[in-house]
């Protein structure tokens, strides 16, 4: 490029003048002379040395040469600086999307490189990952907004005895479809340019970007996912955010399941030299299932925070989920994470038949909105094989740890289930009364409990008697709980409107029992009504289609056209043309039937559009009048 306009002010030059115009330069000018006689620029020649003769001696005519003369300086300047940065810098791009631009933002942030930002998005605080830089002066100030600079304009910054420059380009909208393969964003890149000739400068940067990105990250975890609107060719995990790390201890599951559970994780990834002499994939698949609100989530979080790794999170449900998709975003999660897999049961086909959830998004067809949307949409365009392949085969990665949850167990194909895929199901359950009482002792710390009886009698009440009090709040709270009939979230939202009232909570469960009891009654009596009124419909519906068949036949069909180019064969008399050109056979029964009688009459086809069709129309019948 810059070679090019080189040659263009060569073709001005010779235009103007001559070479020997450049030659009549002297003394002072010497320099300038061979500059434009190389490149053929007699003209300017002239012009330095006051001679403009050669050009005409028009003082205008000298300004532009001038500045021309300029303009051919300045680019060579630059192509200079150019071939410098070519030969004494290294430039290395990161892309949004992938992890490692998520370590050189955050680096870049740390280092306060963008601190003289004009120009940045505001956002309220929330828990979406930002790369957002503080604004006031005051450390004490509590900023209730992030501003993230645009990131836009070149940076030069000092670090570690060098000089790197940092520059970002937007991603753009490539493709026709904005929400399938080959359409939609494709994420940000960051061009980091650093001035040496030693390359493992470059490695050292990542490194030490790496460290400081997991220091930064420690008090959360880090939960990387996709959403429809922003998902494009090179741009998978690109909704990223961030949850406070929540301590194993506050995971309740009966016995021993959580310890074992950790156990074998961290055996998994102690391992890895055995697994590589083994010759066995460094990969390990958890299944955890049961009903929801049992913990399965919850479980997986705290993992991922006691072992500082990041969550990559996918659902089945989500409609531009498919196998391609799935291999490729599968495939760009980096080693030593989780990923998770949830609702893997939509790759098996089920449908959903609770009448409890919301309306869809309205505003695109298909469009997830939020769990329990997702449960509605069952269908996944994930196909068996196509998970099989991502979890085992080719596209299977190493390193990771597999996580996949669901609701229905029953519903996986034993392919999946098999060990290498899933190597370890964790069962869960509704709340036994051990994890009710547990539980009831996370919400109630010791100090919390002030039994009120002996605050009455105005002595100071020790820990003893807390102790007890508390002791005998949860017997009383732990006994009205039955067994495996609540999720451990629906008690946690009981002991919500409980809060710091361990005796309320204690003396109002059984009162809750009994309300959640008729409610779970009368949701059961309405959708056995919704399935029944749906029964009905269909009937009806039987019954119509068989009417009008009837009305059809009593209606003098026999002896029309004939159907099947048997021209003056004259049909049965008990054959009709229906609208689709089958011919049907209506045995002698339906005849009856039509007048009035009740029978079980059959409809036979004889082509491919042809059904056959036995009702009961004493059953029919009965059900329309109901
Ligand atoms: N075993 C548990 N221990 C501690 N908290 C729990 C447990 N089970 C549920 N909870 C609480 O209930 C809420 C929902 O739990 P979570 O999302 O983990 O359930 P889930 O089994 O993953 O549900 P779903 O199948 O609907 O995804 C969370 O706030 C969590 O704190």
């Amino acid at each position: 490029m810059i070679r090019a306009r080189r040659m263009n002010a060569v073709g001005n030059g010779g235009f103007a003048g001559g070479p020997g115009a450049a030659a009549s330069a002297g003394g002072l000018f010497d320099f300038s002379s061979s500059i434009t006689r190389i490149f053929g620029l007699s003209m300017f020649a002239s012009l330095l040395t006051g001679n403009g003769e050669g050009v005409g001696g028009n003082s205008s005519l000298k300004l532009i040469m001038l500045g021309m003369l300029v303009e051919f300086g300045r680019r060579f300047v630059q192509w200079v600086i150019e071939r410098f940065r070519l030969q004494y810098s290294i430039t290395a791009e990161f892309s949004e999307g992938d992890p490692a631009y998520d370590w050189i933002i955050n680096f870049i942030t740390q280092e306060k490189v963008w601190r003289r930002s004009r120009d940045f998005r505001v956002a309220a605080k929330s828990s979406q990952r930002r790369w957002a830089i503080s604004t006031a002066n005051d450390s004490q100030v509590i900023e209730s907004a992030e501003y993230v600079p645009t990131y836009d304009l070149p940076q030069l910054f000092w670090w570690k005895r060098y000089w790197i420059e940092i520059k970002r380009t937007k991603g753009q909208t490539v493709g026709m479809s904005p929400f399938g393969p080959g359409g939609g964003p494709s994420g940000a890149s960051i061009f980091l340019t650093i001035y040496t000739l030693d390359m493992s400068i470059l490695s050292k940067l990542v490194e030490a970007a790496k460290k400081q990105y997991f220091e930064v990250s420690r008090p959360h975890v880090i939960v990387h996912s996709v959403t429809a609107h922003s998902y494009g060719p090179k741009f998978y995990w690109n909704n990223v955010k961030r949850k406070p790390r929540r301590p194993l201890s506050s995971i309740i599951l009966p016995g021993t399941t959580l310890d074992e559970l950790i156990a074998d994780i961290r055996d998994f990834l102690k391992m890895e030299d055995w697994y590589m002499s083994a010759g066995i994939p460094h990969r390990r698949g958890y299944l955890l299932f049961g009903p929801p609100g049992t913990g399965k989530s919850s479980t997986i979080h705290a993992i991922a925070g006691e072992l500082k790794m990041e969550i990559y999170s996918v659902s089945l449900a989500a409609h531009f989920v498919d196998d391609t998709f799935l291999e490729q975003a599968v495939s760009s999660v980096p080693k030593g994470s989780i990923l998770l897999i949830e609702d893997i049961d939509c790759a098996f086909s089920r449908e959903e038949d609770d009448d409890d959830f919301a309306p869809a998004n309205p505003f695109v067809p298909g469009m997830v909105m939020g769990r329990h949307n997702q449960r509605r949409q069952r269908r996944s365009a994930v196909t068996l094989s196509g998970l099989l392949n991502i979890l085992d085969g080719v596209g299977s990665e190493e390193g990771k740890i597999f996580f996949a949850t669901t609701n229905y167990v029953d519903s996986l194909d034993t392919a999946l289930m098999r060990p290498g895929r899933i190597d370890r199901k964790v069962e869960y359950t509704l709340a036994t009364q051990e994890q009710a009482a547990a539980l009831f002792n996370r919400f109630y710390p010791i100090n919390h409990v002030t039994p009120e009886s002996l605050l009455e009698s105005g002595k100071p009440v020790t820990d003893e008697q807390k102790a007890a009090t508390l002791a005998k709040l949860t017997e009383q709270f732990m006994a009205c709980v039955p067994d495996h009939e609540f999720s451990t979230a629906e008690l946690q939202g009981f002991l919500l409107s409980c809060k710091m009232m361990p005796e309320k909570a204690a003396q109002g469960v059984a009162g809750w029992v009994a309300d959640e009891r008729r409610q779970r009654e009368e949701k059961k009596a309405r959708i056995e009504a919704k399935k029944r009124r749906q029964q009905e419909k269909a009937d009806k519906a039987e019954v119509d289609k068989f009417q009008s068949t009837l009305a059809k036949i009593n209606g003098g069909g026999f002896g029309a056209t004939p159907v099947n180019g048997g021209a003056g064969i004259p049909p049965p008399p008990n054959a009709a043309k229906p609208t689709n050109g089958a011919t049907l056979v209506v045995p002698p029964a339906a005849e009856a039937q039509a007048n009035g009688a009740k029978a079980k009459p059959a409809v036979n086809g004889t082509n491919s559009d042809s059904a056959t069709v036995n009702g009961d129309v004493s059953e029919n019948e009965s059900t329309k009048g109901a």
